[in-house]
């Protein structure tokens, strides 16, 4: 019963709650990137196609041996859990808000409901940000939450990624689960150390004009603390996206309408914000609608 009590904000529907167990995935590809890295004989198309086959029948693949050295991974991985670690007013000090949306925030919103997790937003820029501070602190997480009923919340819910492609790094601990396109069933992605996983988003489903779909995912609750560091792609904001001229033809007209990335990206980040009362932006709102052809 211990749910009753819980903020109702955090509660997802029940169909969309993770069961006690979630089958962990078989089969998710995992390509080897090093024929990239080879010094000559490198059968790209070999590995286009891998990709492409992966992306179709998935739309999330986990790549290994991709040359970002551990050390690098190590490094963001450390200062990542510094910054978590450090007390809320600091977190506080540098929270995201509507003017400024990158930097640190606890209430993000997924398909209009809460998701149990802290973030930080930030952007690559030409000065690398100063390195983390010293002072590291232990979190202060309660090992159990009274009134808390953890499988009824999701980390991050059911979403499909708004970017090109993400590029994402988790650790140990696990949590991710993708819905398998074969079956529709949600499944786990197994942690595999010195990889990242990278998932199909929105702007390639439609530039393939739906060949390469994007592939919805969710993070349920954990015991135990869990870090990821996903990298999303974005075009320049003033993009508009559509699909590719090149594999729209008569027989294969395009079935997406153009939508500028810039609007659709900040409409969004506000529905992150906050609960809305509608449903927030999806590229399923830029689909054409089907022509019927009666004769
Ligand atoms: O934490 C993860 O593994 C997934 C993160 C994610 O899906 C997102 O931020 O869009
Ligand atoms: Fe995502």
């Amino acid at each position: 019963m211990g749910g009753l009590s819980m903020d109702q904000a955090f509660v997802q529907a029940p169909e969309h709650r993770a069961k006690p167990s979630v089958a962990e995935a078989d089969g998710i590809p995992v390509i080897d990137l090093s024929p990239l890295f080879a010094a000559d004989g490198v059968d790209v198309d070999a590995l286009a196609a891998e990709v492409g086959r992966a992306s179709q029948d998935w739309g999330f693949f986990v790549v290994v041996r991709h040359a970002v050295p551990e050390e690098v991974v190590a490094r963001a991985a450390e200062a990542q859990r510094a910054f978590f670690a450090l007390p809320p007013a600091r977190r506080a000090a540098v929270a995201r808000s509507e003017a400024a949306q990158m930097g640190y925030y606890a209430s993000d919103h997924t398909q209009n409901v809460r998701d149990w997790k802290e973030a930080f937003d930030l952007v690559p820029t030409r000065h690398p940000p100063p390195p983390p501070p010293a002072v590291v602190l232990d979190n202060k997480w309660p090992d159990d939450l009274p009134g808390f009923s953890p499988d009824l919340a999701l980390g991050l819910g059911h979403h499909k990624d708004a970017c090109a492609l993400t590029v994402l790094y988790q650790d140990a601990v696990g949590g991710l689960d993708v819905r398998r396109r074969c079956d529709g069933e949600w499944v786990r992605v197994r942690p595999i150390p010195q990889s990242f996983i990278i998932n199909v988003g929105d702007i390639v489903q439609v530039w393939s004009n739906d060949r390469y779909e994007s592939a919805e995912h969710r993070v349920a609750v954990n015991v135990e603390e869990r870090f990821s560091m996903p990298f999303f792609f974005y075009p320049a904001s003033y993009t508009m996206v559509e699909p590719l001229e090149e594999i729209v033809s008569e027989e294969s007209p395009a079935r997406y309408n153009p939508y500028c990335w810039g609007k659709f990206f900040s409409t969004r980040k506000n529905g992150d914000f906050k609960k809305l009362d509608v449903d927030n932006i999806q590229i399923a709102h830029f689909r054409k609608k089907a022509l019927v052809h009666i004769q």
